[in-house]
């Protein structure tokens, strides 16, 4: 069949269900990773033909976007920080919102310029994109990263594999405080704790699509209605042991939890407790220096 015809079928199929602007990124994003080539190949070569083994990825592709699983699944990859990461049903797939964490970790260091090698710990790690992505723009730093799923770390490390960085990856329960303890061992302690921890509430369930709530891991994505910053409490109390004085406390954050959250930071000895917004002006980000 021509390229063009199974174009038109995508949009036939699939525009009721992501409008025509999504569903073009898709044909593109998979006729890349299929057949390396480009939205170009459609319009220089209308009559770019496929033989029926070359069009069969596409047309379970096409099925597999009917029933709104992730592109991201369906190739098993994504791209974060410009660097590619392999995703599946046991990771988070990481967001836009998440590379603007990790641009404020980098131009905060820079700022600093620390003589000593920077020691770094990542929680609740999924693809590993924070800490592989740190690992590679800070080459110098000694970068650990946590997660409590087994199958997240196996693509973790991975990860750091495909993008050639050495990170450390550490499988352990953050709310059990005396695990964590355990695993980080009496390494001496880190300049930047990061997390993205899970920070959706139930009740936030019903205005998540399908493609979410369906295939991304709820053990990634959820807290309970009564205490959704579990995650941040232990992981900030975890910090004034684990941090060297002066050392950052970084967090991506549910963004209707930004008062709730510098108000429970500031019962420990925390000080330039700074609020942050993501591109869409949403509270995202929290940074905070150990006294
Ligand atoms: C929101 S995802 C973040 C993944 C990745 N850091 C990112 O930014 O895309 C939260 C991660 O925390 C992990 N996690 C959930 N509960 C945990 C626990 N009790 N201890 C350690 N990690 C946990 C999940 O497996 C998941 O990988």
């Amino acid at each position: 069949m021509i390229l063009k015809e199974i174009h038109y079928i995508y949009h036939n199929e699939l525009d009721a269900i992501y409008g025509s602007d999504e569903v073009d990124s898709f044909f593109y994003w998979l006729i890349e990773h299929y057949f390396q080539c480009n939205r170009l190949t459609l319009a220089l070569e209308p009559q770019f033909a496929l033989t029926k083994t070359e069009e069969q990825p596409l047309f379970e592709a096409l099925s597999r976007l009917k029933n709104q699983e992730p592109i991201q699944h369906i190739i098993g990859e994504t791209e974060f920080f410009g660097l590619p990461f392999k995703v599946n049903q046991h990771t988070l797939i990481p967001r836009p919102e998440t590379e603007e964490l990790v641009q404020w970790i980098i131009k905060c260091h820079s700022e600093r310029s620390e003589e000593s090698q920077l020691k770094i710990l990542d929680i609740g790690t999924g693809t590993g994109c924070i800490a592989i992505s740190l690992a590679k723009q800070l080459p110098k730093a000694q970068v650990f990263a946590l997660d409590v799923s087994e199958e997240a770390l196996k693509i973790a490390q991975q990860n750091a594999e495909i993008n050639q960085v050495n990170v450390s990856f550490l499988k352990a329960n953050i709310l059990n405080k005396d695990e964590s303890l355990s695993v980080l061992g009496d390494a001496s302690k880190f300049d930047i704790i990061v997390s993205n921890p899970p920070y959706v509430r139930e009740l936030e369930k019903q205005d998540m699509k399908k493609n979410v709530l369906d295939y991304e891991p709820d053990l990634a994505l959820f807290v309970e209605d009564n205490n959704p910053l579990v995650f941040y409490e232990v992981i900030t109390q975890l910090a004034v042991d684990k941090l060297k004085p002066n050392g950052q406390l970084f967090f991506e954050i549910n963004q209707y939890l930004g008062a709730e959250m510098q108000q429970m930071v500031k019962a420990y000895p925390f000080e330039h407790i700074e609020l942050r917004q993501d591109m869409f002006g949403n509270n995202r980000m929290l940074k905070a220096e150990l006294q």
